[in-house]
């Protein structure tokens, strides 16, 4: 493993977990929008960023000057209960938070790789690099949308790719997905890992330890600083 590798942040409750991941993303938003003007956030979808989302939302910044994205989406329309947009609508796009700009993954199109490169295209303006990522891993040690199982994990997970989305195919994934590339999530300037529950404590520490690579391992290995992670039981 690269040695800047991970530093773990132990909590003994998720909703503590949640207010100091919380406050740590707020403080890098607030010195990237005091050195450059603009705050850009990628985060993550699912079921666990939640109540990060919620206390994320109340904390006065300068949220007119953030741009969110997201880290991956599903492709389904945000109506979806399954989309990662709609999660991110109805949790942290409140409150205070309500200013922010959001760019979507999500656009209707006649298949993944056509959103894919639409994408492409539209995140290109961005004011790249992310100054914060919040990325989040299920327990077959996927994080993102790079499944263990995706087509072309290879190239999913090629840290020098000059692809800011790319369209993904698994079949453990329910339905197409669109992820931003490991290459763009790497070169964030703090990189957070947000995890809840033994059965991801265990996924995690069996994806550092020697053996197959799992897809949360890539990130590990090609962040050139050690990625922050969060976990509460
Ligand atoms: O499908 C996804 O799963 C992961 C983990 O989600 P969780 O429900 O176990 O928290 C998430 O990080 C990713 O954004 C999402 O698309």
């Amino acid at each position: 493993m690269n040695s800047a590798a991970y530093s773990w942040n132990g909590f003994a409750g998720r909703q503590e977990l949640a207010a100091a991941l919380a406050d740590h993303v707020a403080g890098r938003l607030t010195k990237a929008i005091a050195e450059r003007g603009t705050g850009l956030l990628a985060v993550s979808g699912g079921t666990t960023p939640a109540k990060f989302f919620a206390a994320l939302s109340v904390i006065p910044i300068a949220w007119d000057k953030v741009i969110v994205t997201l880290v991956d989406e599903r492709f389904v329309p945000a109506s979806s209960p399954r989309s990662n947009a709609g999660l991110v609508a109805a949790n942290l796009l409140q409150n205070a938070a309500k200013a922010a700009r959001f760019v979507p993954l999500y656009h209707e199109a006649v298949g993944i790789e056509d959103a894919a490169a639409s994408d492409n295209a539209a995140l290109q303006s961005l004011p790249w690099p992310l100054d914060v990522v919040v990325l989040g891993m299920g327990p077959d040690g996927h994080t993102a949308s790079f499944f263990p199982d995706a087509d072309d994990l290879a190239k999913l997970l090629d840290p020098s790719s000059d692809r800011i989305v790319l369209p993904v195919h698994a079949a453990s994934a329910v339905e197409p997905r669109l992820t931003l590339s490991l290459a763009r999530i790497v070169d964030a300037g703090f990189i957070a890992l947000h995890i809840e529950g033994e059965d991801k404590r265990t996924a995690f520490d069996s994806a550092v330890a020697p053996g197959p690579r799992k897809p949360i391992r890539a990130v590990l290995d090609a962040a050139p600083k050690p990625v922050e992670v969060f976990w509460a039981p």
